[in-house]
This record gives structure tokens, sequence and C-alpha cells, in this order.
């Protein structure tokens, strides 16, 4: 699990790191403020020496402390990727295929003229057209690389990477950037390590050091002093860029940025080969196949007018002037600018995507396995139901405010308290106009505000029997301990968590007043209650309690001959915004399955608000029921069910039903928030991590982070996924069917026997860098379409360049070319002058040509209208409605205008000034090729069935 440079702990911006001197003693230099290395080991220390050492106290540092030494070291940071090797990059543009073919070609071409006697300035011409052609290539690529790393940059600093911190003895979350050497760190799972520190508290703490070492167990570590060896191998330090998979502790920072472990490897590691994506992969794929019909087509054409009495050089310029212009020039990137207009988007819908791969990915995105907590609902909980010793109890009020009241019971005041106590969440007084804020796990707080409803202060509570021992809650176990002192040397341990889990440790129950045995009947009294609740839509906690020896009880003693005190129901709203979203998801062909750790009742009932259910019977299926189906089993449980709710079940499963649906090749998009989440995401085609809630794990693991945790935004990114992938489509379209038309005209000529081109090398230039450009990218920046989200996902194997798109590219292209070998025959004939007799000189040949090129040019301009939608007519999307593209279409109209008019143009391209008539017919034939299409497309819609991922 290596984070990319840059995230865990650190953004990429800064050239320089903070000073060396801010290192892990014992490893460096020279701790902060201390002596030197050979005289001082931090993990040999004890933890007060390990204060002393780096001048830090276990009440956290000041706050004029912090801030003294971060004026001192500088932020947390390491320096931006890349940066600095600015030449090296902007010449690997020139060593690509297309480059050295290029440059080779203008390097031919150049010494063709000065050979050619007499010499011709056209000769030379092409030569540095050519050469532009490279220039300007490598210009946009270098660019868009740029900006694509900008962008990339900019979209990690948007996900928020904070760390909790105690200053002036004050937990406190801050941006890890602002990390100094000597901070006391709080340690929890599922936390990114932000500086290299020394546990100086350690409650069952384990770490992944994957990006440090590659090992991806999870390793043990202590406070306790160990003695001198490796950095890496101290059992008492945990790293930078590594994770915290288990456990609690706190832990003081010995260096910050590049003076960390990561900070060196990280300096030491070249810049990683940059990834492409499938689609990338097939475009290049594509582009390379037409260079080498670019390159037949030149071989060919010479081998036929070589022996035909021209000029040999003439001839080869000539053919090298053709394989050229045949060349796809610019389209990679034009590719990589649609793909980047794509994260940006997103980006501004909440959803920030890590890699281009995703992008793509989403638009066919076939099944959704969706958390329920936070992601469908608003993870906003009130306690609203209590029941203890057989009585149900409602709970008023709303909110985190305690404004409602709850029966005074005994046992209901006993079942809170034990709740309270078991809570590691804090509630946060109004501040100013907002309301009670909880700090920590959201449940948790709604325990808290149902124990202040009951009249009872959580704090006081916990200073009257403080805290020994804690057993954090897992998904696995569902459950949390915590151990108390109650008295002088008498122990008690809290335990609240899913009410059968807990129930399965519990041997007496709360009952009337009194401690009963737990009988059949009295259990099952109590999972009917729970039963009740979940059926409800609430999440339902039991609380059980025991008195325990001595104050660190192994878990098995904990969590064993329980008694039960009760159970706790609480409501979270779901969230306004998922209905629609789960509507567009239906109508798009995805599937959603929630997957959730709670009781199936509750899951249904949540599931049937946001409308992920609408049947009147649901599968429903519980962790302990996929554990007992072997993968056909599962496979064929996924294959029946149209509607399925996976309950009860911990990220494991998660994994496994991930793996058995891309069995089924489907394309997955899961979401997770904790660090055990982290295989599932990073299996998943596309793993969906909670940027406000999830934590840094699931962050780093996953390729789409949401901002605002809703499910309403996976399924605006899946929209617009779909929409690059068309938009892809459609430029792909527009730019290779004019290669058709840019082509056969010279063929027509040379098998016709005419001796001349009717379309120049330079003309060609100009049209695949001067007019077609911007409309390519005009097309990559359709906006999303309304019916994106109305047909099913594109089938995983799907290429990009399909019979269909093949198919189209033939029929648009055969048109143009119908048209521009029309105009040119038509044009010399009617001059009635012999083929033999034309000479490059001769007006009629360049007006003809002329009209070629800009035949070309205003086709195109039809064409751009036509791709733009595969089979709804045009009009109705209107005309108007990406006004870009229209600039873009006018531009290369008004640029091939300048050519036909102005004088100096005319002598770079061979023109001549075309009549007003002459624009009127090609006019006519642009028309002509839309009316085509909109034909075609009403033939299709007439057909019955649309296929796959083409609506419009
Ligand atoms: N802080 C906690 N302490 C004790 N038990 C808890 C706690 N949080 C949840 N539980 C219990 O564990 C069960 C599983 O919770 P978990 O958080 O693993 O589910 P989840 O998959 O995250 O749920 P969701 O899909 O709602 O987000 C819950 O139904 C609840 O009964």
């Amino acid at each position: 699990m290596k984070p990319e440079p840059g995230r865990s702990g650190t953004a990429t911006v800064r050239e320089d790191g903070p000073p060396n001197d801010a290192e892990l003693p014992g490893t460096g230099p020279s701790p902060v403020g201390g002596p030197e290395p050979s005289a001082l080991s931090v993990p040999a220390l004890t933890a007060p020496e390990v204060f002393a050492a780096l001048n830090g106290s276990p009440r956290g540092l000041s706050a004029a402390e912090a801030s003294a030494r971060q004026t001192r070291y500088g932020p947390n940071e390491l320096p931006g990727v890349g940066r600095g090797h600015v030449w090296r990059r902007l010449a690997a543009q020139f060593t690509d295929l297309f480059a050295v073919v290029l440059l080779v070609s203008s390097l031919i071409t150049f010494l063709a003229y000065t050979l050619e006697e007499p010499r011709d300035p056209a000769t030379l011409q092409l030569a540095l057209a050519i050469l532009g052609v490279v220039l300007l290539n490598a210009g946009i690529g270098f660019a868009q690389e740029y900006s694509a790393e900008r962008t990339a940059e900019s979209l990690q600093a948007m996900v928020p990477h904070t760390c909790r911190v105690l200053r002036d003895g004050e937990p406190q979350e801050l941006p890890a950037r602002e990390l100094v050497p000597g901070d006391l760190v709080l340690l929890e799972a599922g936390d990114a390590v932000s500086a290299d520190c020394r546990l100086v508290e350690a409650h069952d703490v384990a770490v992944n050091n994957a990006a440090l070492t590659g090992e991806s167990d999870a390793v043990a570590r202590v406070a306790d002093p160990v003695p001198d060896g490796p950095a890496l191998e101290a059992r008492n330090c945990v790293f930078m860029g590594t994770d915290v998979v288990a456990g609690t502790g706190r832990a003081v920072v010995c260096a910050i940025g590049t003076a960390t472990e990561f900070g060196r490897i990280f300096r030491l590691t070249a810049e990683a080969p940059r990834q492409q994506t499938p689609l990338q992969r097939q475009v290049a794929a594509m582009a390379r196949r037409v260079a080498g019909v670019a390159l037949a087509t030149g071989a060919l054409l010479f081998a036929i007018r070589a022996p035909g009495g021209q000029p040999f050089v003439d001839t080869f310029v000539f053919s090298l002037g053709v394989m050229v212009a045949l060349v796809p020039e610019g389209l990679p990137a034009t590719l990589s600018v649609s793909l980047a207009i794509g994260v940006r988007r997103m980006a501004r819908k909440h959803a920030l995507v890590k890699q281009l791969l995703a992008v793509e990915a989403l638009g066919s995105t076939s099944v959704v396995c969706t958390d329920k907590t936070g992601t469908l609902t608003q993870a906003e909980m009130t306690v609203v139901q209590l029941w203890a010793g057989g009585v149900a109890h409602a709970v008023s009020g709303v909110g985190y405010g305690p404004v409602g009241e709850v029966a005074d019971a005994g046992a209901v005041r006993e079942l809170l308290r034990t709740a309270a106590l078991c809570s590691n969440a804090r509630l946060v007084p109004p501040a100013g106009r907002e309301g009670w804020r909880v700090l920590g796990d959201t449940t948790e707080g709604a325990l808290l505000v149902a124990a202040g409803k009951a009249g009872l202060d959580p704090a006081e509570e916990e200073a009257r029997t403080p805290r020994v021992a804690e057993y954090p809650f897992d998904s696995d176990r569902k459950l949390m301990s915590t151990v108390h002192r109650d008295g002088d040397d008498t122990y008690v341990a809290c335990v609240k968590g899913a009410p059968l889990e807990l129930l399965a440790r519990c041997d007496a129950v709360e009952w009337e007043g009194a401690r009963a045995p737990l009988t059949d009947a009295l259990r099952d009294r109590v999972v009917a209650a729970a039963d009740g609740m979940a059926a409800e839509g609430l999440r339902v906690l039991a609380v059980a309690r025991r008195q325990v020896a001595g104050a660190h009880p192994a878990l098995g003693d904990v969590e064993s001959g329980l008694t039960l005190l009760g159970l706790t129901g609480m409501y979270d709203p779901p969230r306004p915004e998922v209905r629609d979203a789960v509507d567009a998801c239906r109508r798009a062909g995805i599937r959603i399955v929630m997957v959730t750790g709670d009781h199936p009742l509750t899951a249904e009932a949540v599931a049937r608000r946001v409308g992920i259910v609408r049947g009147p019977a649901p599968s429903v299926a519980t962790g302990a029921q996929l554990d007992a189906l072997d993968d056909a089993g599962l496979d064929a449980l996924l294959a029946d069910s149209a509607e399925l709710l996976l309950c009860r079940v911990s990220p494991e499963h998660k994994m496994r039903v991930v793996t058995a649906f891309q069995r089924r090749g489907e394309v997955v998009a899961v979401t997770g928030d904790g660090a055990n989440d982290a295989p599932a995401l990073k299996h998943a085609d596309i793993g969906v991590a909670m940027g406000a809630s999830g934590t840094d794990v699931a962050r780093e693991a996953a390729v789409m982070v949401l901002l605002d945790d809703s499910f309403a935004s996976i399924s605006t990114a899946v929209g617009l996924g779909r929409s690059v992938y068309r938009n892809i489509r459609k430029f792909l379209i527009y730019l290779f069917s004019h290669n058709i038309a840019e082509l056969a005209p010279i063929l027509a000529a040379t098998f016709a026997g005419f001796p001349l081109v009717p379309i120049t090398a330079v003309q060609v230039l100009a049209i695949d860098l001067g007019s077609d450009v911007l409309p390519a990218l005009a097309l990559g920046a359709e906006p999303m379409e309304r019916d994106v989200m109305d047909s099913p996902p594109r089938p995983r194997r799907e290429r990009l360049f399909s019979a269909s798109v093949m198919g189209r590219i033939l029929f648009l292209g055969g048109i143009q070319a119908i048209g521009v070998c029309a105009v040119f025959f038509w044009h010399i004939h009617a001059s009635g002058i012999p083929y033999a007799d034309f000479t490059k000189t001769d007006p009629v040949y360049r007006e003809a040509i002329t009209m070629v090129q800009a035949g070309i040019v205003v086709s195109q301009f039809f064409n751009a209208l036509a791709v733009r939608t595969d089979r709804q007519s045009v009009f109705r999307v209107g005309l108007l409605s990406n006004p870009w593209l229209l600039a873009a279409g006018g531009f290369g109209i008004g640029l091939m205008a300048a050519i036909s008019y102005a004088p100096p143009l005319q002598a770079v391209f061979d023109t001549a000034p075309l009549a007003p008539a002459d624009w009127a017919v090609l006019t006519g034939f642009g028309a002509l090729l839309l009316a085509a299409e909109e034909l075609r497309k009403w033939v299709l819609r007439r057909r019955v069935a649309a296929p796959k991922g083409e609506t419009r």
C-alpha cells in the first residue's frame, strides 16, 4: 500500500524540506534541541526520557512553542513530484514514435530540398511545416502533462488530510502539514501516520509498514523502550506513510517532512512511469495503426508515381507529405484534455478522482456496493427508543441538544450510564449559531446525548469511574468494551455492540429491577424487542456489564458472562438527495447492493426509504450465510437476486462479494470508510472512499474520494464518466472520418493519372492542426447529455473502436470523400484543359485544390454537428447547445477564408480566392452530409431496441 508521494501526511508543494536536524534520533544527525545521536537513541529511551529529549510533554506542546517550532522547521511536507526535470520531460516529448517519424521526414525533405535542381520553395515549406508539427505537438503534450499534474496536485490538496494532536492538554485536529517535532500525536486504527514518531502509549497498536518495507502484514507496536537497531525495526516507532491498522496510542513526533524515513525513500525514488489507461492505450494503438496505413499509402503512391516520368525528388516529397498528413497529430493530447475535463467536472460535483483510469471505468460501472450509514443516510443518529428490563421507552427531542427527556427510570439510567462510559465520542457545546457537535463516532455521540437527556453528565460519570482499559470496536466482533475502576480495587467492564453478538456473551439480564438468568424465553423477548426496533429502520445497540478482576483483564474475560442492561434504538434520517440518485442508477441499469454491518431489518427499512428495495421480498444474506456459501453458491446468489442486501457483514465479506461480481464480468464500484475496507477498495474497479468521515487508509486505497460522502455523488460521477466516454467517441469519429476525405482525392487523382496532388501536404496540415483541433476539443467538452443515464452500462469488453464506431467513420468519411472528389474533378474538367498540361501554378489547379481544402473544412463543420448525437436528431438536442463547438467551427472556416483570400497565405498554401458560388456549393455538400446523418439516425430510431450505450 504505497502512498503516492505527497499523500500520507504531506502535500506536494515545497521544493525544500525542513532542516535535517528534525530527524528521528538514533537514525540521523540530531534530535530537536537534544544531544548528538551517538549519545541518544529514542527507541531505547523510556517515555519520560523521550519527552525530555524532544522538549515535549505528556500534555503536548503549548501553542506558542508549536508555532515557534513551525517557523524553525517549516511545514511537514515533501517536495513536489517530478519538478526540476522540465528539460528532460520536454525532451521526452520528442522521443515518441510519431515525433521520431516526423522528425526524420522533415530531415529527409530538407535534404531533398538541398539536392533539388532548381530548388523548389514548396519543398522547404514542407520541411518546415513538418518541423512545426513536431514542435506544436510536443508543446501541446508538455502543456497538457503539466496541467494534468497541477490538477492532480490540487485534487490531492482537496482531500482532507488531518491528524489529531494534544496541544496545551487539549485534543485538536490539525492539517498534517502543521505537525512539528515534539508534538504529541493521538493515533487510532485507520489513521495514516503523518510523521516519524516514537510511541509513548500503545493499546494493541498494529501498523502496516508496506509503504516503507513492502511487507503488507500488520506488525505490532509497543510503547516500551527497545534496544538500538535499524530505525525501521524499532518496535516502538511509527513512520510517515504507514498506517495504523489496529489499536490506539500516543506518540511523540521525532522527524517531519524530508527528514522522515519516507522522505528519504521519496528523495531516492525516480519519477514513477506514467501509467496509461486502457482507453489511452486503445487510442494510441489505433493512432499507430493509422500511422502504419499512412506509411503504406505513402510507399504505394511513390511506387505508382515514380515510374510516371515525374522528377524523383518531387514524387518522393509528395509521398512523404501524404504520409505526414495522414498521421493523426494531436490526437493523444486531445484525449488527455477531455479526460482531464471529466476529472475537473467530477471534482466540482464532490467526486475527486485520483486516476484518469477511474473516469473511464466509472462510465461502465454496472454494480455499486454501498455502505449505509453516512452514504445513504445523513449519519446524524438520534436515540429514539430504549428498552430496559422488559419495558420500552420513547425518547423525545431531536438533534444533539439535551432538549428532550427520557423516562428517569433507574434501569434506563444504568443502561445509558454504561453506554456513555463505553464511548469515545465527545459532545462539544454550541458555539455561536452552531448547535451541539459530536466529535468522534456519531453512534456514540447519540448515546451521549441520550444520557444527557436522562440527566447524566458523561464527563462526571467518567471522573467517578475512570477508564483503565479499552477494547476498541471492530466490525468483525461488532462489540466495544471498556474497563473502569468503580471502587478501591474493584473494576467493572462496560460492553456495547450489535444485539446478537452481545446476547451470545450474556448469561443474565436486568429484569424488572433484578438480575435474572438469561433463559431462552427471556432471550427471545430481547431478540423480539431488537427486531421490532430494527424493523422501524433503527440502528440497535445492546448494552451489558460485568464485574472483572483487575484493571487489565483478557478480552475473553471481559466479553463473556455479561449481564444485559437493555437496548438502544437510533434513527438516522436518509439523505434527501439519495432517492433521485438511486432512481437514476436504476434507469441506467446499475445494480445497487447495500453492504452493511447492521441488522437485516434495519437495512431493509432504510433500503426501502431510499428506493433501493421496492419489491415485496428482497434477497437478504448475512455475513454468516455468506460464509456458508462456496463460490458457486455466492455466484448463484448474486445472479438470482435483483434486490440484494448484505447485512451483518464484515469488510472481508465485502472483498469476497466484489471479487464474485467481477467474476461475473461486472464493473464494480464499492464504498468504504474503515481501514479494513482497503482490500475491497483496492480490488474493486472503482474504490470509493469517504472524504468527510473515512479513514486515511481508505482514502489512500480508493481511486475516488467523495467530499460529501453522499451516494448521489457516485451516481453523478458515473453519469459524467459515461459522458466523457461518449465525448471521446464523438471526436474520434470526427477526426478519423476526415482522414478518409483527405486520402480519397489523392488516391483518386493517382489512379486517374492526374499528374498533381488534389490537396498538398501543407494544406492537410493546416486542416489537421488549424481548423480541426478546436472543434475536437469542443466535442471532448460537450455538456453531459440528459439521457446519459437512460441506457444500460457499456459492456466491459466493448472496444472504443467498435464496429458501429468504425461504420460511422466510414459513412461520414465516405460522404465527405465523394464530395471533395466531385468538386475537384468537376473544376478540372470544366476548364477543358488536358490532365497532362496542368502545372502547379495553373490558376484552375490552384482553385481546385482550394476547393478541396475548403470542402473538407466546411464539411467538417457539419460533421462536428452530426457526431454530437448517436441516434437522436441533433436538432432536438439544439444546434446552439454547445456554443464552443460553433465558435471553434467558425474559427476553422475563418482560417480557411484567410488561406483562400490573404495573399501571403495564398503564397504559402498555393491557394486561390474562391467565388461566393463555390462556398455555396461546398455548404450544400456539408448540409447533405448532415441530412444523410439525420436520415441514418431516423432509420436507427425506427429500429426496435437500442444497442447498449448508444441512445442519443
Ligand atoms: N461504536 C460502536 N460500539 C459498539 N457497537 C457498535 C458501534 N458502532 C456500531 N456498532 C454495532 O456494530 C454493528 C455493525 O456496525 P458497523 O459500523 O460495522 O457497520 P457498518 O457496515 O459501518 O454499517 P453501515 O453500513 O450502517 O455504515 C452495528 O449495527 C451496531 O450494532
